[in-house]
């Protein structure tokens, strides 16, 4: 199995790129993982937050195939804990799921479209994070549950 992480927009800040990194590095260990930037539609000529979200998915849909198992990151998603986000995981790498491709959707959120393309929504917490922050608390869970189902260190219960 491989994961992909779909992000909307360009990472802008240091501190982030340089986290994301720093995950994303530790992750290649244990699974092939592709991040992928979709370009975020910036208002430039005047569309609505829905028309830009519209634009958005039809570059998200660019990148998925039919085949591919679909997971929107979205605060009103399902919780979990690491350990059962591990479990859910390791059920898939031994089910016949090839690509799981996590979505993280840009400033304005998802377009209907894609959530209708979705098998499920995973939620990181009820408050609403920003677009760029998310992606790197999520890539810091895919370690976690990686280094759990290893049962390495790094997480501690
Ligand atoms: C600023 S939020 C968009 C908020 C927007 N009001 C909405 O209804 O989705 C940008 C993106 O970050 C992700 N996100 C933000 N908070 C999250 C959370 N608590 N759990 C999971 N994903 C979250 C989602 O993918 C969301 O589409």
């Amino acid at each position: 199995m491989k994961i992909t992480l779909l992000v909307v927009g360009k990472t802008e800040d240091k501190y982030l790129i340089e986290g994301i990194d720093k995950y994303l590095n530790r992750l290649k260990h244990y699974i092939g993982f592709n991040l992928v930037v979709i370009p975020e539609i910036k208002n430039t000529k005047n569309l609505t937050q829905a028309q830009q979200k519209t634009k958005e998915a039809e570059l998200i849909f660019k990148q998925i195939s039919n085949l591919d198992m679909v997971i929107l990151l979205d605060e009103k998603g399902k919780k979990h804990s690491s350990v059962s986000f591990a479990n859910y995981l390791n059920k898939q790498m031994i089910s016949s799921v090839q690509h799981m491709v996590f979505i993280i959707g840009g400033p304005y959120g998802f377009d209907e479209s894609i959530y209708k393309r979705a098998g499920s929504s995973i939620s990181l917490s009820e408050m609403t994070f920003s677009h760029q922050m998310v992606r790197l608390f999520f890539v810091e869970q895919l370690y976690r549950a990686f280094s759990i189902l290893k049962g390495e260190p790094y997480h501690h219960e």
